[in-house]
């Protein structure tokens, strides 16, 4: 799996890697309408690594249009409202139900790398999960900013390593872990094959880099048997709540939520693993009704406006994962990027909450959808 595979960045010498370098608030009409902007800053192959899919891309798009099969009832006499967006997650109060998913690399998009996001989600009141192949170290990343943070792991096919990265997150203050399971093995990403693709030196994953800057581990690659021993492994190495994610299957969840997972995060990474496989969104109503509300759901997979995050929740989740867009506005405005990029979606929630008669985010998980 050369292709995209961040390890190979580990042990290449720097080279040039002209990526976005701005810090500025965006003017946005949409999320949808930054990619084609972001484009034109990020370097042509790290470009198609971020918004490329599996195989045919089928997935990618399926995850887009699966929202528009859902409708949201228009309801403009209740008497009520909008009055908050904030909800609580795992114990941690956030402004807003949208967090940002793990993405490895930040460094692709822009020079501030995971420090911008993490700046940016605090700026606006929500949380950045940082990736196991972030660029930054997991202790940099959360040096960044203050608030709730997330750390999430891949395991790789060495434990000592697994359980050293474990408690370095719990040492550096994240509130939770985010287990990733659904990469098992990288996805058929023609892009990448196609363009080369690896990680550039200067989005090298600083996690695997010894006392003396010699690559560690990401070598071993990452472990291909999952199951619920994995889930265990996790939490006795943290000590802290487990959020299960890349769950795409009711027996999956069952499967978490017996192994003591604190939260399931409903994903199919974005269309860049199995290809053919459903929308996120069109599983996650049976992922909500076997999971029964026992722990939070975290939704992720094409989420790109307010009503998709309505529906999400009208849906059965907790908070929804914003990822891509993350990646854009961070490339186009570095920290101030990422905080446009929430506001925005935060302002167009708060409007659909408006016309669809939902005044709290309580109000929303009671509504139901049309379709
Ligand atoms: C460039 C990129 C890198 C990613 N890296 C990771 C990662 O390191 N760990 C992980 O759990 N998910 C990773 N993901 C998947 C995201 O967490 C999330 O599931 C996905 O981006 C959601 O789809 P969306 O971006 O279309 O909304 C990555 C996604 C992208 C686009
Ligand atoms: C071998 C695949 C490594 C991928 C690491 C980052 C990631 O999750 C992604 O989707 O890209």
């Amino acid at each position: 799996a050369a292709g995209r595979n961040p390890q190979a960045a580990a042990s290449r010498p720097a080279e040039t890697w002209q990526t976005g370098s701005a810090e500025r608030p965006l003017q946005l009409a949409n999320l949808l309408e930054l990619e084609e902007a972001a484009a034109k800053v990020i370097p042509a192959a790290g470009f198609d690594y971020i918004a490329g899919g599996a195989e045919d891309e089928w997935t990618l798009r399926e995850n887009r249009a699966a929202f528009g099969r859902k409708q949201v009832a228009q309801r403009v006499l209740t008497g009520k409202v909008v009055t908050d967006t904030a909800t609580t997650i795992l114990g941690s109060r956030i402004a807003m139900p949208v967090i940002i998913a793990p993405m490895g690399g930040h460094g692709i998009a822009h020079v501030s790398a995971e420090a911008g996001t993490a700046r940016g989600a605090a700026a606006a009141g929500t949380l950045h999960t940082v990736s196991t192949v972030a660029t930054l170290s997991l202790e940099e990343a959360a040096q960044a900013a203050d608030g709730p943070r997330w750390f999430q792991i891949y395991l790789t096919n060495d434990d000592g390593f697994n359980a050293e990265l474990l408690q370095r997150a719990r040492a550096a203050g994240y509130n939770a872990i985010v287990f990733t399971v659904d990469v098992p093995v990288g996805g058929n990403r023609d892009r990448d094959r196609r363009n080369g693709f690896v990680y550039p030196a200067a989005a090298a994953p600083r996690n695997f880099l010894d006392a003396s800057g010699r690559p560690r581990a990401i070598d071993r690659g990452f472990k291909s048997r999952l199951d619920a021993d994995s889930i265990d492994f996790v939490k006795r190495h943290s000590g802290l709540p487990v959020v299960v994610k890349g769950v795409a299957a009711p027996d999956d969840a069952r499967l978490a939520l017996d192994a003591g997972a604190a939260g399931i995060q409903v994903s199919n990474h974005g269309g860049r693993q199995l290809d053919g496989t459903p929308a996120a969104f069109s599983v996650l109503p049976a992922i909500a009704d076997a999971v029964q509300g026992r722990v939070p759901l975290i939704f992720d997979s094409g989420v790109r406006r307010g009503t998709d995050v309505f529906k999400a929740l009208a849906s059965g989740a907790d908070v929804v994962a914003l990822g891509r867009p993350v990646l854009y506005g961070l490339a186009l405005g570095g920290w101030q990027g990422v905080q446009s990029v929430l506001q925005q979606i935060e302002r167009e929630l708060r409007t659909v909450m408006q016309l669809a008669g939902a005044a709290t985010v309580d109000d929303i998980r009671r509504t139901g959808l049309i379709g």
